[in-house]
């Protein structure tokens, strides 16, 4: 009943400010995409293939969000789909994502915010893996956006959701039931989005040949298990006329399509028709074509179905997986040490990049530490789920709720939320699914990130002190540095000196000896020598001779008894 209640005011909420509703069209080229959503809006919107050329500047023309492109990065499928060149058409394309975005008003005269996403490129390419893969990637961050919303501190009031509510998938008109490739982008996809297959240009096949196709895209979902969105029921609890909608609604699918660009007028009626040599068909009539019943679900009758089932099922089950996967990073963060703390907002970023392995072990652990916890105390407002704040009960099932206490059964495949609802309110035997909500969503991410806080204020504790330890030790060794420098300054001085002194030394020693060497000439004991005569007298040549005979006599001397020159030059010598 709350949860009934809380929902009713949303959607009030949501039609006041107008609902924000994202629908995706997937499908090879040439199934007609882009003329159901011409059709869809009942104006020619976006421009075909081979239009963009003749374009007027006024047209809007989708924005490319992202392209991707193996063969060629710097080529983006939309602008090579819009400017067609005949020297390019060897090229793989790969494939581009991208938005058209305008308002509308329903039958209901609700404002609707419309989103659609397109997908030029998709199954161009010769391995289409890339194009799978893009779009996965795509659906994925539009829910990390509203995770990393959800999970912030403050909430940012303008934040516009981004997440895609349903996506509609062409199957190529060919009678022989599903490709390879189409089994593997549905299946992927599924994981984030309602898939609604559609056989377009379904005017192409007779009654007979509709009726075959239809069945055999039918065993091909239900034998590779693919989880298409379906009008489920539940007879005991819905009313009556929502199990015969729902019973006929399941009987149309997959939905075959005639749609159409051009705008005419049938029994008086305005509509959008498509002519033929033999006559015109309304794409409106539902006895030829599935195109009205699939737009009143799209944009009427299911519109708040999708939402909820995109929120309370894809979403939760991916936002689970992601909470959970936070666990593992645990014992990364205790290896890597480089690694930031997990805060409110970069949560998504971290749970990117984990594993889900420890899922049910760690679930099993969280019950048991948490079981006897008072589960409304001390879970900040801020990390409580929207949902939960909003009054909103518990959503899991049982499978869930088995899955999560580690039970075998793995979780339903998403059908409808009527059906979805029923088994929100049923018990489990065990366990209280109510609390269970708490513990799965709140608790567990509680313990990882207050643990994870711990580990990093120890570690910003040990960094601090190791940062003390390294500026002590650098003013150390700078103080061990200038005392260094003080030493050698000091001992270059000394050696300075030291040389200086060595210097003198060799000068005195030297001029000693230059003395020495000086010739003397000793009178007479007592006589002092007189003074040396001019060379050339005959005096002179007498003295130079007398001198040399001295010299002779000396050097012959000093040969016998050398370094006692001291008593040689004095005039006691000449007395021997
Ligand atoms: N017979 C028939 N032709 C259709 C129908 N819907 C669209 N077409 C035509 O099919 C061609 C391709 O349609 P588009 O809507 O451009 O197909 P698309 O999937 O957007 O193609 P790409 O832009 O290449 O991805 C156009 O000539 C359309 O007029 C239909 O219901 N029946």
């Amino acid at each position: 009943m709350a949860r009934n209640t809380s929902a009713f005011l949303r959607r009030r909420k949501d039609i006041k400010r107008g609902i924000r509703f994202t629908i995706m069209v997937v499908g090879p080229s040439g199934t007609g995409k882009t003329s159901f959503i011409n059709s869809i809006l009942d104006q020619n919107i976006l421009p075909h293939k081979y239009q963009y050329s003749n374009l007027q500047p006024s047209h809007s023309v989708p924005k490319t969000i992202t392209y991707s492109n193996l063969n060629d990065p710097g080529l983006d499928a939309f602008e090579f789909q819009k400017n067609f060149d005949p020297a390019l058409a060897n090229k793989e394309p790969g494939i581009a994502i991208t938005e058209t975005s305008l308002e509308i008003i329903d039958e209901d005269e609700s404002k609707v915010m419309l989103s659609i996403i397109d997908t030029p490129g998709f199954g161009d390419n010769l391995d289409n893996e890339i194009c799978i893969q893009e779009i996965c990637n795509f659906l994925e961050q539009q829910f990390d956006l509203a995770l990393s919303e959800e999970t912030r501190v403050r909430r940012n009031p303008r934040f516009v959701d981004t997440r895609v509510h349903a996506c509609v998938y062409f199957v190529e008109p060919t009678g022989h039931g599903l490709r390879e490739l189409d089994i593997q982008t549905m299946k992927k996809l599924s994981k984030y989005v309602n898939i609604l297959p559609v056989i377009g240009r379904s005017d192409s096949f007779t009654k007979q040949e509709l009726s075959d196709f239809k069945r055999r895209i039918n065993q091909d979902i239900e034998r590779f298990k693919i989880p298409t969105f379906q009008f489920a029921y539940d007879e005991d609890e819905d009313d009556e006329d929502v199990v015969e909608e729902h019973t006929f609604l399941s009987q149309l699918q997959p939905f075959a399509i005639i749609t159409s660009d051009e705008e005419g007028e049938v029994n008086g009626v305005k509509t959008r028709v498509r002519r033929y040599p033999w006559g015109v068909i309304d794409i409106n009539d539902t006895n030829v074509s599935d195109f009205a019943i699939l737009k009143s679900v799209l944009l009427g009758s299911h519109l708040q179905d999708l939402k909820d089932l995109t929120h309370e099922f894809l979403y939760e089950a991916y936002r689970t997986e992601k909470l959970v996967s936070v666990a593992d990073l645990r014992d990364e963060f205790t290896d890597d040490t480089q690694r930031g703390t997990p805060s409110m907002s970069n949560l998504a970023d971290i749970a990117n990049s984990k594993s889900i392995a420890q899922f049910g072990k760690d679930m099993k652990n969280i019950t048991n530490q948490t079981s006897n916890m008072n589960l409304n105390s001390g879970v900040p407002e801020m990390i409580k789920p929207k949902y939960e704040m909003d009054n909103n009960s518990s959503i899991l099932n049982d499978e869930e709720l088995k899955s999560i206490t580690g039970g075998v059964k793995p979780p339903m495949p998403y059908g409808s939320s009527r059906e979805h609802s029923s088994s929100i309110t049923s018990n489990h035997s065990h366990v209280d699914a109510k609390k269970m909500r708490k513990i799965s969503e709140t608790v567990p991410y509680m313990l990882r990130h207050e643990s994870l806080a711990t580990k990093q204020h120890k570690l910003e504790r040990l960094e601090q002190r190791s940062a003390m330890d390294l500026a002590k030790r650098a003013a150390d060794l700078e103080k061990k540095a200038m005392e260094l420098k003080l030493k050698e300054k000091k001992l270059r001085e000394e050696l300075a000196k030291k040389e200086q002194l060595e210097k003198k030394l060799n000068a005195m020693n030297a001029a000693k000896q230059a003395q020495a060497q000086q010739p003397v000439i000793s009178v007479g004991p007592g006589s002092a020598p007189g003074p040396v005569p001019g060379v050339g007298s005959p005096l002179d040549q007498s003295q130079a001779f007398a001198n040399k005979s001295h010299l002779n006599r000396s050097s012959a001397y000093s040969s016998e008894e050398a370094g006692d020159d001291a008593s040689f030059v004095t005039g006691d010598d000449q007395s021997h």
